[in-house]
């Protein structure tokens, strides 16, 4: 596969569309980024990687990091019981709503959906606080380690901008608390859930920090991180309530395990082969890159390479 020729014809077919979504406003700090960014990269289990366009320009990761907080909790819980844990505390069904909706939890008792919603995030988010003691410092030295790239850091600026703006966390936070459902404190809580939003990441480290997903659960240095099942079980709730509602849309179109955020990046895995990265940061309605999307979708048409 010449990975390369196949990622500049993406391209070429994605970038028309960088202009036809919104960069998000609602956190102010992702405002400034412009929205002609577009990049993409592709980096494969033996750890070659391929990229174009702006594919080495960090970007604000937001809701990927929502993928990585379930690998480590599942990481740090070993065996059966380990996930009975935190499946007892998030379900893993697609929404059907908004990923910051309020509406499911009061009839569920607290408990969010799916752990890719920001009420669910930050359910995992709580259990990687009383696991680690620092759950966004964790998660960072983490990424740092499987990208191999020792400068990934926060954007204070974008953390700060959460916070001030991050009443609609804070209340699913309180919802969730009032049921029972948080072991810490809801400050520290939804403030390590900011940090982890807030790390800056370019196509080419979310690519290669999400390899383990596509070697089933095998880490860069080739030690293991997770069960294969539990790699397995980690894509598929990616497909099925990965990219929230617009799931059943992204599996229809692209027919991969995926993690959208609002900062325009989607990580995309191809088990057993590859693991991508997108990013433009024009969003649709439902917070997921327009021509992200779309290059994923042009991506495995030429290549064949779905899952499906
Ligand atoms: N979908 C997203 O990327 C949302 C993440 C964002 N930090 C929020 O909490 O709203």
């Amino acid at each position: 596969m010449d990975y390369q020729a196949v990622l500049e014809e993406v391209a070429a077919y994605a970038r028309p569309l960088v202009r036809r979504g919104r960069v998000a406003d609602y956190i102010p700090a992702l405002e400034r980024v412009s929205a002609d960014r577009f990049g993409i990269a592709v980096a494969d289990i033996h750890g070659a990687v391929h990229g174009v366009g702006d594919w080495e320009v960090p970007f604000s990761v937001q809701s990927i990091s929502k993928a990585f907080s379930l690998a480590l909790v599942m990481a740090q819980s070993p065996g059966s019981q380990g996930e009975d844990g935190i499946w007892k505390r998030v379900g893993r069904e697609p929404s059907g709503t908004p990923f910051n909706s309020l509406v499911q939890l009061e009839a569920e008792n607290g408990i969010p959906r799916n752990p890719f919603i920001n009420a669910g995030a930050l359910v995992v988010t709580d259990r990687l606080q009383t696991l680690t003691g620092d759950a966004s410092t964790s998660m960072l030295d983490f990424l740092r380690e499987e990208s191999g790239n020792p400068d990934l850091a926060f954007d204070p600026a974008v953390a700060e901008s959460e916070a001030g703006h991050g009443d609609r966390n804070a209340a699913l936070a309180h919802f969730m608390a009032s049921f029972g459902n948080l072991e810490n404190p809801v400050p520290s809580v939804i403030e390590h859930y900011f940090w982890q939003c807030a790390i800056e990441m370019s196509c080419r480290d979310l690519a290669v920090a999400g390899g383990f997903l596509a070697r089933h659960g095998l880490r860069a240095d080739g030690s293991r991180l997770l069960e294969a099942r539990e790699a397995k079980r980690i894509n598929a709730v990616m497909l099925t309530c990965g990219t929230y509602d617009a799931a059943g849309e992204f599996a229809y179109r692209v027919g991969l395990p995926a993690k959208s955020g609002v900062g325009g990046g989607i990580i995309a895995v191809i088990p057993g082969r590859c693991t991508l990265c997108v990013w433009s940061p024009g969003l649709d309605a439902r917070g997921n890159s327009v021509a992200g999307a779309a290059a994923l979708d042009h991506f495995t048409t030429l290549t064949g390479w779905s899952v499906f």
